[in-house]
Parts: structure tokens; C-alpha cells; sequence
């Protein structure tokens, strides 16, 4: 029985009983995570104190400055996870192949992927960033895993999680049965059960999205955004409220706490790139509890966790939070189509169209 005082690995010991023929290993690599997301925790609220502060030297493998926080977050998710002989192997956003298991270790059934610090423009501002973690079962158990074998959509994970380090420190995640959402204590080092089985309200007044991008929308988020924006006079005849805090974490925890409704769609920045966030380490996840609170995500032309992914750190476009919105933008992505099907940016043969959808 499930209480406001459930330590993380009650909650865990209670999951697992539902799987009598369970190893032990899924809640092994979940604690395993949630040991590197304590230890991240302290770093970011040591803040200038910790040395941590501001870029570092390198640039990962999507090009971007890492500040010297991402490569400490790495290391910790790393180190925390790759002795226990959970994992078979790891996909981070912070490395451009696959890390290979030191040999002593040995090799587990599971695949760990994971971004081991979400929003890092926000660290020196001291705004809330996060960790986004996601699990599949490996294709060769006890073996070292082909770069492939971390190609699975979404829908195949079988616990998906964030931290997020704000004001307090929070462990979000699933296992396939409901959002359980969990904040540290900082006296006694443990996560406890604060809320559980999130629902997120199928409706909301409150979107984000960056609008710094707006020239370079398609037709049909463009629609949606001005529609929100004409509030009460409005096709949608009610005003709405807008924030983006540039931390798809913070972000997913405002949607799971009060609902709303968030997109980085695809737009024509860069066209070979559909969309900003990654899919295996930032989309599915979110995408998964998303849909296990009882809201959708959708890249705006299909479901996010039917995706089938090519590229280990590949981008897609990501539309989630209260279905009813996450419907209405799919149906204007449709109608976009219907009404432009010629036009070489958005039809059916243009620049938009690619496997990612
Ligand atoms: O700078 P932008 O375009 O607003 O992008 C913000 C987005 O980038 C991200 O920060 C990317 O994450 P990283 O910090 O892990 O690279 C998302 O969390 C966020 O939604
Ligand atoms: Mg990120
Ligand atoms: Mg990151």
C-alpha cells in the first residue's frame, strides 16, 4: 500500500511484486539513476560554490558549447550506473557513440539513455534544469549492444523518468503504470512519494513555445499560435497564458502539475533537422509520461512513440501536454496538407517531409 511516506524503494519493492519472475534489475538501474540524480542535485545547488559554473572547453556531438555541468552530469550517470551489471550498454547526449562498458563490469539486459543535464542555458542563471532518463530491454542480454539496438520507438521503453532541480528536487518517472512523482529529502537523502498517479487536465489555457522562432513555423503552428493569442475575440473565445523556461524539464513538470501544452515544432531553421529536441533521450521519454498521465504527444503529423528511430541523436518535433490541444494541432498539421499539397515547403513530396514525420 502506496502512502505520502513511500521511500522510492518501497515504491519500487511494491512494483515489483506485481512481476513475481522480475530480477530486480529494472529497480536496481532506476536506483541507480536516482543515485547520480542526487549527486547532480548537490552540484547544482552548490551553484558557484561548486565549480561548476560556466562552459567548458568542448562541444558536444551536436554541436553546442557544454558548460562545465553537463560533463560532471554525464560522469555521475555514468559512473553510477555502468558497475552494476544492469545495463548493457548507454546512449547519452553528451557522447556521440554509444559508451562502451568498462570490461570488468559485467553486461545487463537493459539500454539506459539518457540526457544527463536538460536546459544547461539555464545553469548560470540559476533556473531550474533537470535530468531525462529513459530504459529499454537490450536486443542481446549479458552482451555488449550494436549502436542499432538503441533504435527502438518509444512505445518499447519500459520506465522513462526525469529529475528536476528547482526549489526542490524531484524524481519523476514510470514504469508502465501511472506517473509517480517523488522529492527528495534532503535530511534523509531519500526520495519520497509526493503525488501520486498524475493526471493531466485534457484541456488548458496555457501554451509554450519559443516565439523567437515564429518566422520560421509551418502554416499550421502558426495557426494554432495566433489563434491562442486572439484570446477571448478569438476563434478560441478564451484568453491564454504563454511561458517557456528553455528547460523541456521544467517545461514537462509545469504541463504534469497544472497542465498546458508544449511545442518545439519543426521549422525551416535548418531543414534537415526535423525539430530541436532529441527523440531517444528527451522526446520518448517525455512522450511516455505524457501518455501515462493521460495527455498526447505527437510530432504534429503522428504519435511520438511510434516514431521508429534512425539515428542515435536524431531531432523531431514535439507537440505534448492536454489532448485535446495535442489533437487540435495534429488536425491543423492535417488541413495544412489538404490545402497545400503543391507547395514545395509543406507538401507531401517538400522539404518537410521526412521518415521522422
Ligand atoms: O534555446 P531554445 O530554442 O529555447 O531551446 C530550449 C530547449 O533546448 C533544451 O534546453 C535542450 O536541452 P539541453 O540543455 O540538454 O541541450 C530543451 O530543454 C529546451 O526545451
Ligand atoms: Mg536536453
Ligand atoms: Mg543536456
Amino acid at each position: 500500500m502506496l502512502t505520502d511516506h513511500t521511500t522510492l524503494v518501497q515504491f519500487l519493492i511494491e512494483e515489483r511484486r506485481r512481476h513475481p519472475d522480475a530480477s530486480g534489475d529494472l529497480n536496481g538501474l532506476i536506483l541507480d539513476v536516482a543515485l547520480a540524480c542526487k549527486a547532480i542535485a548537490k552540484r547544482v545547488a552548490a551553484g558557484a560554490l561548486g565549480g561548476v559554473l560556466g562552459s567548458s572547453e568542448n562541444t558536444n556531438v551536436q554541436g553546442e558549447v557544454q558548460q562545465k555541468l553537463d560533463v560532471v552530469a554525464n560522469d555521475y550517470f555514468l559512473r553510477a550506473t555502468e558497475w552494476g551489471g544492469h545495463v548493457a550498454g548507454m546512449v547519452s547526449e553528451e557522447l556521440e557513440e554509444p559508451y562502451p562498458l568498462p570490461v570488468e563490469y559485467p553486461r545487463g539486459k537493459y539500454l539506459l539513455m539518457f540526457d544527463p543535464l536538460d536546459g544547461s542555458s539555464n545553469i548560470d542563471v540559476n533556473v531550474s534544469v533537470g535530468s531525462i532518463f529513459s530504459i529499454v530491454m537490450a536486443a542481446s542480454p549479458g552482451a555488449d549492444p550494436e549502436p542499432q539496438d538503441f533504435l527502438q520507438p518509444g512505445s518499447r521503453q519500459v520506465c522513462a523518468g526525469y529529475a528536476i532541480y528547482g526549489p526542490s528536487t524531484m524524481l519523476v518517472l514510470s514504469v508502465g503504470t501511472g506517473v509517480h512523482a517523488f522529492t527528495l529529502d534532503p535530511n534523509l537523502g531519500e526520495f519520497i512519494l509526493t503525488r501520486q498517479s498524475i493526471q493531466i487536465p485534457e484541456t488548458t489555457k496555457e501554451f509554450a513555445i519559443n516565439a523567437s522562432n515564429q518566422r520560421f513555423w509551418e502554416p499550421a503552428v502558426q495557426r494554432y499560435v495566433q489563434e491562442c493569442l486572439a484570446g477571448r475575440s478569438g476563434p478560441r473565445q478564451k484568453d491564454f497564458n504563454m511561458r517557456w523556461v528553455a528547460s523541456l524539464v521544467a517545461e514537462t513538470h509545469r504541463i504534469l502539475t497544472r497542465g498546458g501544452v508544449f511545442l518545439y515544432p519543426r521549422d525551416s531553421r535548418e531543414p534537415v533537422k526535423p525539430g530541436r529536441l532529441r527523440l531517444l533521450y528527451e522526446a520518448n521519454p517525455v512522450a511516455f509520461l505524457i501518455e501515462q498521465a493521460g495527455g498526447a504527444a505527437s510530432t504534429g503529423r503522428k504519435r511520438v512513440l511510434d516514431v521508429v528511430p534512425s539515428e542515435l541523436h536524431q531531432r523531431v518535433s514535439l507537440i505534448f501536454g492536454a489532448r485535446e490541444e495535442v489533437s487540435r494541432i495534429e488536425e491543423y498539421h492535417e488541413e495544412s496538407y489538404e490545402l497545400t499539397p503543391t507547395l514545395p515547403l509543406y507538401g507531401t513530396r517538400g522539404l518537410f517531409r521526412t521518415a521522422a514525420g
